[in-house]
């Protein structure tokens, strides 16, 4: 790693040597630089002509009144500098001090456990309980009772804190008090509980992305990698369980290089490791950071041990050459030969943290209580306040125009609900406060449905505990009862007609089918049934048409299995449940052609449609397409619609399986209408019977989800475990062996899956994790094809029989 940096400053200088500097560097920068350097090029160019600086004067000459009625009337005559330059210092200061950060990671990297250190060291819990701890008590965020028993997050949970930073003044120089407050959000690890990060993240301004000493970056922090960048959500690392036997915080830094492929570069280095881990050395101020205390509450500043000082000097070097790539003033420093300040470093992290181009890696245990709070410190240092991450609305005024939303409290109110949840209270939904404030009593408008809401009431939650509150301000997280929405819901101040961008919803792979086993808990099964779909856009009910039962999708076995526990405990029904089913898919592969003629009469008006054009594949494993090529009117637009209408049906049950089409387009380009027994529903029922026999003469095909499946165990499992993935048909694409452990990266096929986890349990003595992610759909192998067609005309058959 160290090689390619040195690497790329032997370019840099071979480019200065040749003149061309100076444009290499500005077109290597702007490329790796999304919009920290579209500001700086602002910056260059405010003096002459640019925009921004019209709009700025025209700001400054306008008074609040009039900023709140353009940002009524105009909001795209407002600019994000604009407002903050010029509308309020107080709004300013305030925001400044605000942090919103989510911790993301893989499964047990120690997100509950660090999450509770950060609760205790700012003082918002006077005692730390840990994940399956002995007292049985459980940790804080972990607050649902299978969290705590099975020692896993399954929801996400909120909570705030105030930090006590200290920072230099600006001016003096002298070290002082400043308190920030932060809304944190604690995530789930198991990709079956994915959603949950993907609606987290969608709302946070930051994230800490905490990775285990030992095993580096594993196959979910990859995961969460690709969803922060999914929401361009700046992040500071964090090596946890530096108290570890084997732990190597360089592994997890040269992982984040070179897998996730982000510049990063350690800001400490640790002093002693394993059992002896006692703190960490400040990379930026030279400066050893111990942790003491019984609950290492107490953090003493020291020289650096004369032991680690060369190592440390070495590590600050590496770090500032990685900054010198990725910021311009640094990379000046570094030309000029000069090292830069502490203040330049800090300055220059913060930059490229934000701008998206790097992240600082720290480093700490946070079951043996070290060095969480000088990651609490570089959350206030290195991620974004509110104001400076660039949040849009669609103005649906102005033909969806993009509008930048500024968290000042003056403005008029715009809030995303990300997150629903059922208490005793009724229904709670999370906001987050992109713009304006909200009080309690306020109306505000839901921007899908039009419906103007009064918010009865704000709460702040701290867990699974709520602090009523009468107003919350811009950029801030907060929950609100009693307002019927569902997730992903605009809010915003009626009139104002902005709506945002929801989070992204993976598709269910699995499914089974449940019903309550005593008639009597119908009731309840079905309030739990609306609940549950609700709160989880990635749960899914509905009722199968052929065998009229009920069937749950979701994202995995633990998924569902929670689901089904969780009837159990907190609505007291007890369910039966069916083989977990794939989600298979149909598609077609050949072009086909119809003409298809329905005419029916049986005394009155009768039925007649005819539709005449082909089917084919679209290419790929898509979205399906509907279109219409009518020449001469000889079907009505209005009939067309209902064509089009019957095609979509078709393609929600297809006719291999009844399960959901990909990859198919239709084109109707001729047919026939009768002047009295035509009708819509005549024309729906047309498409769908000339799609069935298209699709089956087209070479139908069931496509299977295959699953990016990652294994990690000790090494010695190796042979066992490679050869029961044998047996499943998997595709082995990588095997990393370490020198303890080995990973193994697989596409295998979902229906090959079921019951996996016990085998791997079984075949590594417990010692084998796994973790599994939908990847992509494939064609199924012809044998399974034949079987599941045979399996489904069964059933149906004897259902027809009934
Ligand atoms: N040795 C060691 N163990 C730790 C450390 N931090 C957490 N653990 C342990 O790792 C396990 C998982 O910790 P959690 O805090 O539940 O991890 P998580 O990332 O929140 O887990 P999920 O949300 O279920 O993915 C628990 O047994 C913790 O006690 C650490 O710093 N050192």
């Amino acid at each position: 790693m160290r090689g390619s940096t040195l690497a790329r400053a032997g370019l840099r200088n071979a480019a200065l040597r040749s003149g061309e500097w100076t444009a290499c560097r500005r077109s290597f920068v702007s490329s790796a630089l999304p919009f920290q350097q579209s500001n700086s090029i602002r910056g260059q160019n405010h003096q002459r002509i640019h925009p921004q600086r019209h709009i700025q004067r025209r700001w400054q000459a306008t008074t609040a009144q009039a900023v709140l009625e353009t940002a009524v009337q105009d909001p795209s005559a407002l600019s994000q500098e604009a407002i903050v330059d010029n509308l309020d210092p107080k709004e300013a200061a305030r925001l400044d001090k605000v942090r919103n950060i989510g911790i993301a990671a893989h499964i047990d990297s120690g997100k509950t456990t660090a999450t509770e250190r950060v609760l205790f060291y700012t003082g918002r819990i006077k005692d730390i309980h840990e994940v399956r701890g002995r007292d049985a008590v459980g940790a804080k965020m972990d607050s649902m009772e299978l969290e705590r028993e099975k020692g896993i997050t399954i929801q996400s949970a909120a909570t705030f804190c105030d930090w006590i930073k200290k920072q230099p003044d600006p001016v003096t120089g002298e070290m002082k008090d400043e308190k920030f407050h932060i809304n944190l959000i604690d995530t789930p690890g198991h990709i079956d509980f994915t959603i949950e990060v993907e609606r987290a993240l969608r709302v946070l301004d930051g994230a800490v992305m905490i990775l285990c000493a030992v095993s580096g970056v594993q196959s979910q922090t990859v995961t969460v990698d690709r969803q922060m960048r999914r929401y361009n959500i700046p992040r500071i690392s964090f090596v946890n369980k530096m108290d570890r036997a084997g732990a190597n915080p360089w592994k997890a830094v040269e992982g984040i290089n070179q897998k996730l492929r982000i510049p990063a570069a350690a800001v400490q280095v640790p002093i002693g490791v394993e059992d002896e881990f006692k703190g960490v050395v400040d990379l930026i101020r030279m400066k050893a950071l111990i942790s003491e205390g019984d609950r290492g509450e107490i953090i003493r500043e020291a020289e650096v041990p004369a032991d680690i000082r060369e190592f440390a000097q070495e590590k600050r070097r590496l770090l500032i050459e990685t900054l010198a790539d990725v910021d311009e003033e640094i990379a000046n420093a570094f030309l000029e030969e000069r090292t830069p300040s502490p203040l330049e470093i800090k300055a220059a992290i913060r930059r490229a943290t934000i701008g998206l181009k790097f992240t600082p890696v720290l480093m700490g245990s946070a079951l043996a209580d070290k060095s969480v709070q000088p990651m609490l410190d570089a959350v206030c240092d290195f991620l974004p306040n509110p104001a400076e991450v660039e949040n849009l609305a669609l103005d649906r005024r102005r033909a969806e125009k993009p509008v930048k939303l500024v968290s000042y409290n003056s403005l008029p109110f715009v809030g995303l609900a990300f997150k629903l949840e059922e208490s005793n209270f009724g229904q709670l939904t999370y906001i987050r406060v992109y713009q304006g404030s909200l009080k309690k009593g306020q109306y505000v408008t839901n921007a899908r449905t039009g419906q103007k809401v009064k918010i009865p009431r704000i709460v702040r939650m701290h867990s699974n505990e709520m602090e009523e509150i009468t107003e919350i301000s811009a950029g801030e997280i907060c929950a609100v009862f009693g307002v019927d929405c569902a997730s992903g819901d605009t809010f915003a101040e009626s009139g104002l007609g902005y709506s945002m961008t929801s989070m992204f919803v993976p598709d269910p792979v699995i499914s089974l089918s449940i019903k309550p086993k005593q008639t009597k808990d119908t009731p309840n099964f079905s309030k739990a049934m609306a609940r549950f779909q609700r709160e989880d856009p990635t749960f899914r009910v509905h009722v199968d048409n052929e065998s009229s039962e009920s069937i749950i999708s979701g994202m995995g076995e633990l998924h569902l299995s929670i689901y089904v526990e969780r009837m159990r405990r907190e609505y007291n029904v007890e369910v039966v449940t069916g083989q977990p089913q794939v989600a298979y898919r149909e598609t077609i592969q050949q072009h086909v052609l119809f003409d298809h003629l329905l005419r029916k009469q049986t005394g009155g008006a009768g039925d007649y449609a005819r539709v005449t054009g082909y089917l084919e594949p679209t290419g790929q494993l898509g979205a399906n397409k509907f279109e219409q090529q009518i020449i001469g009117g000889t079907i009505s637009e209005k009939y067309l619609l209902a064509c089009d209408k019957g095609f979509q049906a078709s393609c929600i049950a297809g006719p291999m399986l009844g399960h959901k089409v990909l990859g198919c387009s239709m084109v109707i380009n001729d047919g026939a209408t009768h002047m009295t027994d035509s009708s819509e529903l005549a024309f729906k029922n047309a498409t769908q019977q000339a799609f069935r026999k298209a699709f089956m003469a087209a070479e139908p095909q069931v496509l299977e989800p295959l699953m990016k499946t990652v294994v990690t165990a000790p090494n010695e499992f190796q042979g066992n475990i490679v050869g029961l993935l044998n047996k499943r048909n998997a595709v082995i694409n990588d095997t990393e062996t370490g020198p303890e452990d080995f990973t193994l990266q697989a596409d295998c096929s979902l229906n090959a899956m079921f019951g996996f986890s016990s085998q791997l349990r079984a075949a590594s003595q417990g010692k084998g994790e796994f973790t599994m992610e939908f990847s992509h759909y494939a064609p199924a192998p012809g044998q399974l094809q034949k079987e599941l067609v045979a399996k489904f005309q069964k059933e149906r058959e004897a259902r027809n029989r009934k």
